[in-house]
């Protein structure tokens, strides 16, 4: 066996007609018609001006028993695959804000094809190749085919069509993406125009519109569509359809595809190829509707089978779920320039002429800065437990017991939601943090803001998500009454008569160091403001038109809840065993910081439904500052511990030894303007200019 193929059965292992016609013309007429993580604690005091490159070595090479015990494998991996890719040319990435963006797709392509090459000839594993992708940190086609095309036909084919299909996916002989969102529709994927029919009969056009890989790439898309069989509806299915020859890229008859155009930012998420793509009486075999849910007969009879139709959705919860890993990703990487900067940055200080002040030492720097660190630690727990909560439900749903469905939807939506927004928003404050130099390409920070503010949209638009959960949790507190208990995240509902009347009990500051009282602050708090939406939403006779009037409270109530989660589960994760010296006083610290900032940030919550008193509240407040005193010692290796290569920080603020200005100096000097000392441009337009002034200036 080939090493190739070795790889690829691995992978295959360890991962779990008739004439139809597509199209998205309505004027159509066929069959289917579709329309690890390690803390070196420094004694130090982490004050160094961040170290030579000679020391960045022997730093990096860390004990074993300094090593957090959270992801064992994952960490040496993911060390492992960080510098391979930084160390190999064709993954180089400084370059980007400068190209074009055929040149930038172009390298894209480059770039992806060598990556499989090398996981083919080292024979990588499936994690290994993700990680690979993860630090070659440029968004491309394979995200979608490994991301969402791969998970779709898992989640929703029957075992034969994973057998046909994911072989081919999985040597890459075809190419996929996932075709749902339209011009018109993206939200609201019940309402999507395209179809899939029998007998199709209106005239209007829809295009799908934004997928990622469509545009340029892909050979084949997992399309979703309205079933239409013997005139009647039966909802939205995904349908694997071909787009391009396999022979010569052309797209195939009835196909009109292309790229949407150039997005947010010069180069960030430019190297995706976002599709449109017009369906005109395309014809695909019966066979090639997903149909784990559902099954059409060759009659044209269609079969529900046991699982539920919100199946059809299982891909989004896949990648929602994997957005929140991700999510403390981009956050630790943005964290971690600005905090290495902050050690480099002086500004001020003393009056006698002595050294200025680094930044990280100003109070205001440090409440900025150690929630956003305390955010990105939060994220990665919170995206561990929700990786088990996934395969929880993956493993019920083949158990036939769909029971947490609703909980993992609701999870997946609203955790996804808060990093996400929490995500963005931290990045462009790590700008902000950093200054003016924040704001230069060379900082890395505008294009990991311009790459990953998008994650607010995708995969559902935030807003639209926690309105999700907010359904879900009114389903919760509307059954309490029924003797239905609560599970899972919304457990503490089971206690909200107590919750209702509970008075928190923090007397002094250090009140606030008990992991019991934040938890229950936390938990009256979210169940009060949903009890408080319930109660509006019962005085509407139409309780959709109550649903759409209260809205924006309900958003409110399932962020506290979402809160709730991110905290419980930090303070969960404390609970276990956590191998080195000081690494758990640290975290801790970590955790009280991410959870009295948020008390901070959302006072009016607190303070506003009586859970804690505004005595209670200066005593939070007073206690975070001096929480802030204790994580600065300890800043560098917080962030140190994420283990970022530079290149894959691709940042001159941000560098490992701290070598900020003269680095900054040398970048500026390779900018394509500096090519020549006079400009192009000089004797046409600003010669003349002052030449003119002169002449004015005479007469
Ligand atoms: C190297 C490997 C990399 C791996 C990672 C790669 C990832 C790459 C990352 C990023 C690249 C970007 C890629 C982006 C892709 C996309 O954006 S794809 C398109 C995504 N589109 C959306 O997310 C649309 C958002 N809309 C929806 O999800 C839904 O339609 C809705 C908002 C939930 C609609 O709600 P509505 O109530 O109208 O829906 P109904 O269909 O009527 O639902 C009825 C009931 O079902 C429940 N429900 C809804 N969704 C789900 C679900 N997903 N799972 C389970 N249950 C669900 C809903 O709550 C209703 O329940 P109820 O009847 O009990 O109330
Ligand atoms: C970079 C990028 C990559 C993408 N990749 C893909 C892909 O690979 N495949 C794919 O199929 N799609 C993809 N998409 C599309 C994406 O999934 C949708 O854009 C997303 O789901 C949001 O839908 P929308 O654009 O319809 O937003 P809209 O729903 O039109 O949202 C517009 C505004 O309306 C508000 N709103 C909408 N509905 C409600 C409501 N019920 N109540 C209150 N407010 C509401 C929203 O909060 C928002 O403020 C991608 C998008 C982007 C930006």
């Amino acid at each position: 066996m080939s090493s190739a193929q070795g790889f690829l059965n691995d992978w295959v292992e360890s991962r779990v007609g008739l004439g139809s016609n597509i199209s998205n013309s309505r004027n159509t007429s066929v069959s289917y018609n579709i329309k690890g993580c390690w803390i070196p604690l420094t004694d130090n005091g982490g004050r160094r001006s961040l170290g030579s490159r000679e020391e960045q070595g022997s730093v990096r090479c860390r004990r074993d028993e300094d090593r957090l015990g959270w992801f064992p494998p994952h960490f040496d991996v993911s060390d492992r695959m960080a510098r391979l890719v930084a160390s190999d040319p064709v993954f180089r990435k400084d370059n980007r804000a400068m190209l074009s963006r055929k040149e930038l797709f172009k390298n894209t392509l480059r770039k992806a094809a060598h990556a499989w090459k090398r996981i083919i000839e080292l024979r990588l594993s499936e994690e290994e190749a993700s990680e690979m992708r993860f630090y070659v940190d440029e968004p491309a086609f394979t995200d979608l085919h490994w991301g969402m095309f791969v998970p779709a036909i898992k989640g929703q084919g029957t075992e034969e069509q994973q057998q046909k299909w994911l072989p081919l996916a999985y040597k890459m002989q075809i190419i996929g993406c996932y075709a749902q969102t339209e011009l018109g529709h993206g939200s609201n994927v019940q309402g999507l125009e395209t179809t899939a029919t029998f007998d199709p009969e209106s005239d209007e056009f829809s295009f799908i519109w934004w997928p990622g890989g469509l545009g340029k790439v892909s050979t084949h898309a997992v399309v979703y569509a309205r079933l239409i069989t013997e005139g009647q509806e039966h909802g939205v299915h995904g349908f694997i359809v071909q787009l391009r020859s396999l022979d010569d890229h052309m797209p195939l008859p009835g196909i009109t595809v292309g790229d949407i155009g150039m997005k947010f930012g010069t180069g960030a998420y430019n190297t995706m190829d976002n599709g449109v793509l017009r369906f005109d009486n395309v014809r695909i075999p019966r066979n090639q509707m997903l149909m784990r849910v559902m099954r059409v007969t060759r009659e044209g009879k269609c079969v529900q089978s046991n699982v539920p139709r919100q199946l059809i959705y299982g891909t989004m919860v896949y990648v929602r779920q994997t957005i929140v890993s991700d999510a403390s990703s981009a956050l630790s990487r943005a964290v971690c320039i600005a905090t290495r900067y902050s050690a480099v940055r002086r500004q001020f200080g003393p009056q006698d002429g002595g050294v200025e002040t680094q930044v990280i030492d100003y109070k205001t720097q440090q409440s900025r800065l150690f929630p956003l660190l305390a955010s990105a630690y939060a994220f990665r727990f919170v995206g561990e437990w929700l990786k088990w909560l996934y395969l929880d439900v993956t493993q019920r749903l083949q158990a036939n017991d769909f029971s947490t469905l609703p909980e993992a939807h609701a999870c997946t939506a609203g955790l996804k939601s808060l990093t996400t927004s929490a995500t963005a928003d931290a990045i462009e404050e790590c700008r902000k943090l950093c200054g003016g130099h924040g704001y230069l390409s060379s900082s890395g920070l505008p294009e990991l803001f311009a790459v990953y503010v998008p994650a607010c949209t995708y995969e559902g638009d935030n807003v639209v998500l926690l309105l999700q959960v907010a359904r879900f949790l009114m389903k919760t507190v509307s059954q309490l009454g029924s003797g239905k208990k609560p599970v899972g995240t919304t457990a503490y509902m089971a206690r909200a008569e107590d919750l209702l009347q509970s008075r928190c009990s923090v007397q002094k500051a250090e009140d606030w160091l008990k992991p019991s009282v934040i938890l229950e602050a936390f938990e009256a708090r979210a169940v009060r403001m949903c009890v408080a939406c319930a109660q509006s939403l019962s005085k509407f006779q139409n309780p959709e038109e109550g649903f759409l009037e209260l809205s924006a409270d309900l958003v409110e109530a399932a962020i506290a809840h979402c809160q709730l989660i991110v905290v419980s589960k930090f303070i969960e994760k404390l609970q276990q065993d956590i191998p080195g010296k000081g690494v758990k006083q640290q975290l801790q610290i970590l955790c009280y910081i991410y959870a009295l900032n948020l008390l901070h940030k959302h006072l009016g919550d607190f303070l506003s439904t009586g859970c804690i008193t505004p005595k209670q509240a200066s005593l939070a407040n007073d206690h975070l500052r001096s929480l802030y005193s204790k994580v600065r010692p300890n800043a560098i290796a917080l962030v140190d511990a994420f283990n970022y290569t530079d290149h894959f920080l691709g940042s001159v603020l941000g560098r490992y030894d701290g070598n900020v200005y003269p680095k900054l100096y040398e970048e500026a000097w390779k900018d394509p303007l500096n090519d020549s000392v006079v400009p192009d441009g000089y004797q046409e337009y600003i010669r003349p200019m002052l030449k003119q002034q002169l002449r004015n200036a005479r007469l």
